[in-house]
């Protein structure tokens, strides 16, 4: 007899608490196949959340959120969350412009206490909330869930160092699917993988039912009852013992109804943290991520039946592929050069340089802080490390970069894919900084791939300096151009390239904007003004004499970055106020990304809003030029 569907009947969290705990597997099933129509539409983070279905469920009957509080580490497996929490209605605008983040965030639901999507950052926050309500005797659970992967994060060993000394009530949900993007890495996922494979583990899924029945135990001795609970049932969970957790596990993260009354004793613990250690599987109930090798950590549109996900274009090759071959070609050449990832191997390319160079290829996990140092190292002693780190989360390691790398003048090498607006991430993902976070440093060479056989080009400029650090980066996507004789020739530091003449708007370009540019060009030259291109290639050090020119020659000059205020614009502007070129009266106007945070949406159009397409730079340079915002469609005469 077919069942009545729960789902529909929930809404929020304090409708599924109004179901008997027998009715929660149902629950489980229906959310599964809810998430997996949905995603199979929108694309997104598949794999993650397919993992805590169970854990999710079992989360929201037990605790009273939002009073209670969740904190998902990354936030890209929180769909289910999302659906139980009010938003099911709008999980199909998931990643659209003006639709759901793909992550969690403050402002869309009071379900969502903590933003998130860098990894490892839920217990130094869940840490804060669970303080906070220590001062204020409010008694509320605070609950941070966190990943395998993410637990090879330092900020999680931080946080968990202090979390013991500083409160009482701190529940901490270990995650362990054994995956993070790509198989998981260190010393930390054997341990893991020990405990999980344990003996103990085995006896537990037997008997876990009838330890979790002996509790609750009487409150007032629910102290001592933990301790035995937590001696029964620790595994060897020595490491967070030491720390200060009880820890309690492993446990089956898909038995529904376990869970709910591991999670129901462990509002019981109140004399220090509990770490629950939850094995689970990315992918879980879905054939088709479960057999993959990534287990649909990130999918685009798929069809339900077959799993077979929609193709890309078939358009150019990314430019994560241009990095990977330019580095290849360098590799060959030059047993100096390894590669290091921090757990992105296939989103950098690497695991292709990994395919043909595995004894020089290192997935240091989540860890940016360490790989950056790590490189330090290798090129203090005489290797060549490219160090390929997304720009967004080389912010993790950027004192590793001033104090370890720059201040020693050590030559690692940065490439920096995601820079700019990388679309349905949104802001924790964009892109925007690097260029100011690096340009400021003494030493260090900045540049910015135009194309795809510019940035194959700027692989063998980077692995051809020694003598101080480097650093390119080209934004997530299809790599524009051919890739030409020249692709493996090193540039000359610190030249640009003029790619048009012209002689009354000088468009000065740092980057992947460039084809933006050239429309922009070419839409002023309809309306008679004749329009120089130029390729800026170094944000550090700058072309000096090219500027000093296209300023002479030219009666605007705009600078176009996909980068923050602050960046290579700023850098110009400091050189044409030393230079004296400002005294002359040249007329500069800086392009850059809007001093926001941009929500996500297709990256034209975040471009397009942010007025770094063809048409806003043409208005730019219109408006420089004193002639008024002007249609440019209609082509009228200027
Ligand atoms: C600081 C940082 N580095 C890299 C990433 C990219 N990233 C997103 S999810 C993920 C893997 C997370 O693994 P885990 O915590 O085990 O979660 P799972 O996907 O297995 O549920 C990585 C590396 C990130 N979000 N943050
Ligand atoms: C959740 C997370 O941080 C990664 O999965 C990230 O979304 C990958 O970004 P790309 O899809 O640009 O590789
Ligand atoms: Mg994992």
């Amino acid at each position: 007899m077919s069942q009545t569907p729960l789902l529909d009947t929930i809404q929020l969290p304090a409708d599924l608490r109004k179901l008997e705990p027998n009715q929660l597997r149902q629950v489980a099933d229906e959310l599964r196949t809810e998430m997996i129509a949905a995603v199979s539409q929108t694309g997104g983070h598949l794999g993650a959340g397919l993992g805590v279905v169970e854990l999710t469920v079992a989360l929201h009957y037990v605790f009273d959120t939002p009073r209670d509080i969740v904190i998902w580490d990354v936030g890209h497996q929180a769909y289910p969350h999302k659906i139980l929490t009010g938003r099911r209605d709008r999980i199909r605008t998931l990643r659209t412009g003006g639709g759901l983040s793909g992550f969690t965030k403050r402002a869309e639901s009071e379900y969502d206490p903590f933003g998130a999507a860098h990894a490892a950052t839920s217990i130094s926050a869940a840490l804060g909330f669970a303080v906070a309500r220590d001062k204020r005797g409010d008694d509320t659970n605070v609950i941070a869930v966190i990943g395998d992967g993410s637990m090879s994060a330092g900020m999680a060993y931080e946080a968990m160092n202090n979390a013991a000394e500083t409160t009482k009530r701190l529940i901490v949900i270990l995650n362990d699917n054994d995956m993070s993007i790509a198989p998981p890495v260190g010393g930390m996922s054997s341990y893991l993988g020990r405990l999980a494979s344990s003996k103990t583990y085995r006896q537990i899924r037997k008997t876990a039912k009838s330890i979790a029945e002996a509790l609750p135990a009487p409150i007032h001795d629910v102290a001592k009852k933990a301790e035995e609970y937590a001696r029964t049932m620790v595994t060897g969970g020595t490491f967070f013992e030491e720390l200060g957790f009880h820890y309690l596990g492993p446990f089956d993260g898909h038995d529904v109804d376990l869970l709910r009354r591991i999670l129901k004793n462990a509002k019981e613990f109140t004399d220090r943290p509990v770490l629950i250690h939850a094995v689970t599987k990315k992918g879980k109930g879905y054939a088709p991520a479960e057999n993959a090798a990534d287990k649909y950590h990130g999918v685009t549109k798929f069809n339900v039946i077959t799993g077979e996900q929609s193709k890309g274009s078939g358009g150019p090759p990314q430019y994560t592929k241009v990095f990977a071959n330019a580095l290849i070609h360098e590799a060959e050449k030059d047993e100096k050069i390894v590669a290091i990832t921090a757990a992105m191997p296939s989103g950098t390319g690497l695991d292709s340089f990994g395919a043909r160079f595995p004894d020089r290829t290192y997935d240091v996990g989540i860890a940016e802080q360490h790989a950056v140092t790590f490189a330090a190292g290798l090129a203090a002693d005489g290797m060549k490390p490219f160090a390929a780190i997304y720009s967004t989360f080389l912010q993790r390691g950027y004192d590793q970069v001033v104090h370890d790398v720059a201040i020693q003048k050590l030559p690692v090498r940065f490439a920096m894919d995601r820079a700019g607006l990388v679309g349905a991430d949104g802001p924790t993902h964009a892109g925007s900084f690097d260029i100011g976070y690096l340009g400021q440093l003494p030493g260090f060479i900045v540049m910015a791939a135009a194309d795809g056989n510019e940035l194959s080009r700027m692989v063998a400029t980077a692995a051809a300096i020694d003598d101080r650090p480097s650093a390119f980066r080209y934004p997530r996507g299809e790599a524009e151009g051919a890739m030409l004789a020249d692709a493996h020739i090193p540039l000359e530091i610190g030249k640009g390239r003029i790619v048009r003449e012209g002689t009354s708007v000088a468009l000065l370009n740092f980057g992947a904007r460039m084809s933006e540019a050239n429309k922009a060009a070419d839409k002023l030259a309809a309306m008679g003004l004749s329009t120089t291109l130029a390729d800026a290639r170094f944000a550090k050090p700058l072309d000096e004499d090219l500027i000093r020119r296209l300023a002479r020659e030219h009666e605007v000059l705009l600078t176009i970055e996909e980068g923050a205020e602050g960046g290579f614009g700023a850098f110009v502007l400091h050189f044409m106020a030393r230079d004296g070129i400002l005294d002359r009266g040249c007329k500069i106007r800086t392009l850059t990304l809007p001093d926001i945070f941009q929500d996500h949406d297709k990256p034209e159009a975040m471009y397009a809003e942010a007025g770094l397409d063809a048409d806003a730079i043409a208005n730019a340079a219109l408006l420089a030029l004193g002639r008024g915002a002007n249609d440019l469609s209609a082509g009228a005469s200027a």
